[in-house]
């Protein structure tokens, strides 16, 4: 795809991994001894289009500065804030808006975003003119849990409801908008105490039309233990496909 554009990526990579029960945060984890987030910002620097990386790190990081990362040209480092949301607009706050009037927010634990999935959702929300998200549709028939008291200690819950799957998808990354627009749609929904777990979440509340771009499912956020060996399956298969 051709584009005088280039793009700016926000990666927000200030969390801790409680989920991922690992002993430093899981975006410092090592797969094929590169730390995941040195996979994902890399990934995105290595796309023809993404020209910088704001990463929002936490406060207390002591992992970034002895990386290779420290020292890129093209890396922006912003202090993340208590929720992904918080990350987020820090580093909108950092983007050149007369530069990249678009921005690209993608999380550090996607290492396995591929290049054709990034030219889609760019392709498509610039001919549409407007953001949008990648996203992989449900596979299974979809449930409504409700808390047992009988299984209470455990975590498995009582069918409520079956939820209809038809154009039920999975929010991905990266999620793609207007710089500004972006900004004052997540400003207006935290005035507002709204929870925010993603952009598209903010762009919803403030009436602004969103994309679903159809992705693959392979772009997995490392969240728990065995998705580890799971990413390093992808990126090694994509390795391969590329050589
Ligand atoms: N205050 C936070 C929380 C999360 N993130 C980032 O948002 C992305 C997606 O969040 P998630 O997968 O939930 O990461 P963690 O919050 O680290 O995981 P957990 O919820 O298991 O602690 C991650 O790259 C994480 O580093 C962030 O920048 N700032
Ligand atoms: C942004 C995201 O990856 C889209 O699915 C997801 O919302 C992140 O949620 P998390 O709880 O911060 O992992």
């Amino acid at each position: 795809m051709a584009s005088a554009l280039k793009f700016i990526a926000i990666v927000p990579a200030a969390g801790v991994g409680k989920r991922m029960q690992a002993n430093c945060p899981k975006q410092y984890l090592r797969i094929n001894n590169e730390t995941i987030l040195s996979h994902t910002v890399m990934r995105l620097l290595n796309h023809p289009l993404i020209s910088q990386v704001i990463v929002a790190l936490g406060t207390d990081d002591q992992y970034f500065a002895e990386s290779q990362l420290a020292h890129h040209k093209d890396i922006i480092r912003v202090n993340g804030g208590s929720e992904r949301v918080d990350s987020v607009l820090n580093g909108l706050k950092a983007v050149d808006r007369d530069k990249y009037p678009w921005v690209l927010v993608h999380d550090a634990a996607r290492p396995c975003v591929s290049h054709e999935d990034i030219d889609k959702l760019i392709t498509q929300c610039l001919s549409n003119d407007y953001g949008g998200i990648l996203a992989t549709p449900v596979r299974d028939t979809m449930k409504r849990g409700i808390p047992s008291k009988e299984n209470a200690e455990g975590d498995s819950s009582i069918i409520e409801r079956t939820v209809e799957r038809e154009q039920l998808w999975h929010a991905l990354t990266p999620q793609m908008y207007k710089t500004d627009e972006l900004t004052l749609a997540i400003e207006k929904a935290l005035e507002n105490s709204l929870k925010i777990t993603d952009e598209a979440s903010a762009i919803e509340y403030a009436n602004l039309p969103s994309l679903l771009v159809s992705a693959s499912s392979e772009n997995i956020k490392i969240t728990h233990p065995n998705d580890l060996a799971l990413a390093e399956f992808y990126l090694n298969k994509q390795t391969n496909n590329t050589n």
